[in-house]
């Protein structure tokens, strides 16, 4: 063979191999999104790196710390960098829904996660004609899903902007854009009247929140009277010992990987619930056997992590993503361990679920 024409066959399988590693294999789990198209929210290039930095250095702490220094009010700010940090990635990685379900045989992650969250419609009675508010929405996966499954109109809020844009996109792109509104605030000062939602759900998302009382009355004050609240919770189980190095290791690690302020224990959530007004209908564990574990697909994702990570790094070196994007993308690596050890050994679970009622006629709440 000549050498030109060797030179030839050269560049075109070099170009057939970064075509599929690049827009084939780095594509979404869910199409939409790709390496190519990394952003990294409404954060401009320069300022990747040190946002990044910002972030770490706040939510390395424990949330005593944080709760000490009287930080409890930079904390949606915190929580907003990170969803800027982390939305493509999750969406690029995961898709467009923000959050864990229960494994089952035979059946897709795909599906497994439609299923977990129309559970949550079914568990509120969606149904049309209903007005229901989706408390920390994400990009919307849950959301879009509840409206086909449900018929009812969901009107989703999360902190940060960048999200916002990216659930209208999908929403419109989906045709369900009369069915989905969504709207960027604070769920902890929701701009909603009082008692103007049929129904409300939270997934996966009130541990952002210093202390849950305070969404929780959120919550409490958007409803109707009668209405159903159902949340997917991440908390710690009655397995965690805090004397324990290698339990209190895993559960910081979520935290700070996380931008939660402090987990919970899966025993104060109802106690909260009863605080602000709420009748609890029903409180359960969705991780606990017969459900699949959740975690599996974090462990699965190993060959995919390393592949994602080599994308990350030559799409960084040929500067089509920011500087940064490397360093967020460990840190997730990371937390995806911490995470799978934690279900592993049982002490934390993200979906303990609590369905709550605002009476028809509500005592006035405690403080
Ligand atoms: C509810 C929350 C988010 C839960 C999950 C959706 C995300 C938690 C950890 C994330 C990930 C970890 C590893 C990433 C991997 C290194 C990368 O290559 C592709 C994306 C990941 C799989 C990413 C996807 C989303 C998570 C599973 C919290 C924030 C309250
Ligand atoms: C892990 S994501 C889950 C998103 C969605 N529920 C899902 O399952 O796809 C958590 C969501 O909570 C939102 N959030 C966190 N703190 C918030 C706050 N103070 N006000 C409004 N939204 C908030 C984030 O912006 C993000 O959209």
């Amino acid at each position: 063979m000549e050498v030109s024409t060797a030179m030839w066959t050269a560049a075109i399988v070099g170009a057939v191999v970064v075509y599929w590693f690049v827009w084939v294999m780095g594509a979404a789990e869910v199409k939409g999104k790709r390496a190519v198209n990394l952003k990294m929210g409404s954060i401009t290039r320069d300022k990747v790196q040190d946002k990044y930095k910002q972030y770490w250095s706040f939510f390395r702490r424990p949330k005593e710390d944080i709760a000490a220094a009287a930080d409890d009010d930079n904390v949606p700010a915190f929580v907003d960098t990170f969803y800027n940090l982390v939305t493509d990635i999750y969406e690029w990685g995961w898709g467009q829904s923000f959050h864990f379900s229960p494994s089952i045989p035979g059946r897709s992650h795909r599906d497994a996660t439609r299923l977990h969250e129309e559970r949550a419609a079914d568990l509120i009675a969606a149904r049309p004609g209903l007005r229901v508010v989706d408390v920390g929405c994400g990009v919307g996966g849950p959301m879009r899903a509840i409206a086909a499954h449900s018929g009812a109109h969901v009107v989703g809020i999360t902190i940060n902007e960048y999200q916002v844009a990216r659930a209208r996109t999908h929403n419109r792109k989906a045709g369900l854009d009369d069915r989905c509104e969504v709207i960027c605030g604070n769920f902890l000062e929701m701009p909603f009247a009082d008692a103007s939602f049929e129904g409300a759900y939270s997934i996966e998302a009130t541990c952002h929140a210093p202390r849950l009382e305070d969404v929780y009355r959120e919550v409490f004050r958007v409803l109707k009277p009668g209405a159903l609240y159902v949340s997917y919770e991440w908390v710690t189980t009655a397995l965690y010992r805090a004397d324990d190095p290698a339990h209190v290791q895993t559960i910081r690690g979520i935290e700070a990987g996380d931008a939660l302020p402090g987990l919970r224990a899966q025993h104060e959530i109802a106690e909260v619930a009863r605080q602000v007004g709420f009748e609890v209908v029903e409180e359960r564990d969705l991780a606990l056997p017969p459900a699949g574990p959740w975690w599996t697909r974090l462990k699965m994702g190993r060959i995919a992590y390393w592949r994602n990570h080599l994308l990350v790094s030559a799409l960084t070196a040929l500067r089509v993503a920011p500087k940064g994007v490397v360093e967020v993308h460990e840190m997730l690596y990371e937390t995806a361990r911490h995470l799978s050890d934690g279900g592993e050994s049982g002490i934390f679970t993200p979906m303990h679920m609590i369905l709550c009622r605002k009476p028809l006629a509500a005592p006035p709440p405690s403080s």
